[in-house]
């Protein structure tokens, strides 16, 4: 099988071009090991890009674990470049994800993807929840750079509340202003990425202004800088989120599987 391997602030995603339909039928097991560090070719997720009518293609995602995921936006960002890169070459893609249509653009290495809305936030005392395409636990810490983020994040992700399902953990320290640092747990990588993008959009919009109108954050995660615009609305919900940064090709090869 020919791949490529891509990465958007080091959230890396071994891709394959499925337009002829050859590998619909991968099992969890042979993703898993594409996926492994040690025994394949590495990576937070694989991407299956398929054809998909009305769309300029369906970015089909799956975790490390080998399982079918929900949004991942990052790997949305470079499933984009990668189309970029395959010839697929649009001033505005849209494309077609399991929470639905995506739109998005490439400006000087910059690739912007336009996520789902958010309607609902659920603030606890010391954490807040919401889903941005993937479910998300925000908390705000501190000492952030010496935190054992995959200890603390694991033992959210495996509380009784969350073991079944599973959720990605992130967390969070103003920097200033407009800019947060986070690191995350993700559920499915059960580990420490480097960069999360539904979840830089999570930490955006957990920590949104009070009053409604247009906003702009930038996220430094580990793999670099990340930028979140959304528009809060008056009735609390979330729309025109954009989560931009840059994405590129790393190699590419064949692999027995
Ligand atoms: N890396 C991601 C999120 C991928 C999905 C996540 N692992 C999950 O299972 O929810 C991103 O960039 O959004």
């Amino acid at each position: 099988m020919h791949f490529y391997k891509y990465q958007g602030t080091g959230n890396d995603f071994v891709i394959v071009d499925n337009r002829e339909g050859k590998y619909h039928e991968l099992s969890q097991e042979t993703i898993h090991k594409i996926c492994d560090r040690r025994f394949g070719v590495g990576g937070d997720g694989f991407m299956l890009l398929n054809n998909k009518e009305g769309y300029d293609f369906e970015m089909v995602y799956y975790n490390a674990d080998g399982r079918l995921g929900t949004m991942c936006g990052n790997g949305g960002r470079c499933i984009v470049k990668f189309a970029y890169d395959m010839g697929i070459r649009r001033s505005e893609y849209k494309f077609w994800a399991v929470d639905g249509e995506h739109i998005a653009t490439i400006q000087k290495g910059i690739v912007s993807l336009k996520m789902s809305n958010v309607s609902t936030i659920q603030q606890f005392e010391d954490h807040v929840i919401l889903n941005t395409g993937s479910p998300h636990y925000v908390k705000q810490v501190t000492n952030l750079k010496e935190m054992n983020v995959f200890e603390e994040g694991r033992k959210i992700r495996y509380s009784d509340t969350f073991k079944k399902e599973g959720i990605n953990v992130n967390f969070v320290e103003p920097i200033n202003n407009h800019s947060w640092r986070v690191r995350t747990y993700e559920r499915g990588v059960e580990d420490e990425t480097y960069a999360c993008g539904t979840g830089a959009a999570a930490v955006a919009l957990a920590f949104s202004k009070e009053e409604p109108g247009k906003n702009s954050i930038d996220l430094e995660v580990l793999g670099g800088k990340l930028r979140v615009n959304y528009t809060k609305n008056e009735d609390g919900t979330f729309s025109d989120i954009w989560l931009k940064g840059p994405a590129e090709k790393v190699f590419e090869g064949t692999i027995d599987i």
